[in-house]
Parts: structure tokens; sequence; C-alpha cells
């Protein structure tokens, strides 16, 4: 039988329109649309990836951040190991409405079995309305690691994954949940050990 592997779930929320479907493309598929349409319901997309190593598969749900779509939300948190929560530094509104997704992560994780990452994104875009700082602030305040993005310029995209992933990959609980999974596939290494990994863009907190 072919080994497992790691399966890991990762899970997008925030506001409608700050780029979550964007985010994803732009790290599944390394494209970029300048008029998507709104999410309807759940996207989930797979994408493989080696870390220290290991070869890891990444379901991420990308969820709709639309009013009538949030009924929804809470059922797919169960078993993510990573929420990403969004927010677009050019629009206020979405970071001071943070406050509600904070909640909702907080009634359906675990700090022991979900890493958060909170992720501005669009900072390639002029009219920038949240400061880096505002953002970095709020992340420690609630021990979230932080990464500001480009879904368009790809700036902090893959690191913000890479981060996301190796901070689950260091969860205890995450391998007390996986020790059922045999044979767990080790590749090499040597290409995927990246030079200045994150370098000025996440903070592990
Ligand atoms: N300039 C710029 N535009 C972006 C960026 N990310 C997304 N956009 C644009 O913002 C709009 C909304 O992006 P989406 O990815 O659909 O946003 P979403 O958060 O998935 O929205 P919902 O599906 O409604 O929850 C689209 O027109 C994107 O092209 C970015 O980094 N820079």
């Amino acid at each position: 039988m072919e080994p497992a592997g790691l399966t890991v779930k990762l899970l997008l929320v925030g506001d409608s329109g700050v780029g979550k479907s964007s985010l994803l493309r732009r790290f599944t598929d390394g494209t970029f649309e300048p008029r998507l349409k709104p999410t309807v319901g759940i996207d989930i997309k797979v994408k493989k990836m080696v870390l220290e190593g290991r070869a890891v598969q990444l379901a991420i749900w990308d969820t709709a951040g639309q009013e009538r779509f949030r009924a929804l939300t809470p059922s797919y948190y169960r078993g993510a190991q990573g929420v990403v929560l969004v927010y677009d530094v050019t629009r206020k509104d979405t970071f001071t409405g943070l406050g509600e997704w904070l909640n909702e992560l907080e009634m359906h994780t675990t700090t022991s079995s979900t890493v958060k990452m909170l992720l501005g994104n669009k900072t390639d875009q002029p009219g920038r309305e949240v400061e880096r700082k505002e953002g970095l602030q709020l992340a420690r305040k609630h021990s979230l690691l932080f990464i500001e993005t480009s879904a368009k310029t790809e700036d902090g995209v893959q690191q913000a994954f890479e981060e996301l992933v190796l901070k689950i990959l260091q969860t205890p609980y995450f391998w007390e949940k996986n020790t059922f999974r045999k044979g767990i596939k080790l590749v090499d290494s040597s290409a995927q050990q990246k030079k200045g990994f994150c370098s000025g863009h996440c903070l592990l907190i």
C-alpha cells in the first residue's frame, strides 16, 4: 500500500473581498485574477509541498466571506490544524471587524490543536488604511502568527503558507493525531531548504 503521508487541513476565513481566493490561487496555481467572483459556500484545493524533508499534502478550505454564508463557516473549523484570518490592508473595516472572527476562532478552535495566522493582504495596492504595526500588535495580543502579503505580486504568499505549516508540524498535538498514519514518506529536503526564509515577512510569536 502507498504510504499515506501527512495531511494538513488549512482554513481561510475573513470578510468578503479581502483576497482569500486570490491568495489560494496564487499559492496553488501561481495565477492572479483581477476580477475574481466571490466564493459561494466553500472551495477546497489540494497542494503538495515538502517542508524540512517531509512531504505534506495540504487541503486548503477557502470559505465565502459574504454575510449570507457566515452561518456555514463554523462547521468548517472541524479538524483544521491551521486557520488563516485574512484582512485587507487598504480597508480598515476588514481590520476592525476582525473581533467577530477572533471570537469565532476562539469558539471553534483550541490553542493546542490549531495554529492561527493573521494575514494582511493587498500590500501592493495604494491607499493603505491599516499599518503593519497595527496588525502586528493585534497578532501579539491574540498569539497569532503574522504576515503581510500581496496575492497580486506574490509577495509573502509562499512564506505565509510555509510558515504556517512549519508551525503545525512543530505542534505535538499534530503528531499525536497523525500517529495512525503509517509510513510517513521522507523525501530529499535539500532543494527545499530555503534561504532567507520569511525574511522581513513572518513573525513567530
Ligand atoms: N491589488 C490587489 N487586489 C487583490 C489582491 N488580492 C485580491 N485582490 C482582488 O480583490 C478582489 C477580491 O478578491 P477575492 O480573492 O475574491 O476575495 P475573497 O476574500 O475570496 O472574497 P469572498 O469569496 O467573497 O470571501 C478580487 O477582484 C481580486 O482580484 C491583492 O493582493 N492585490
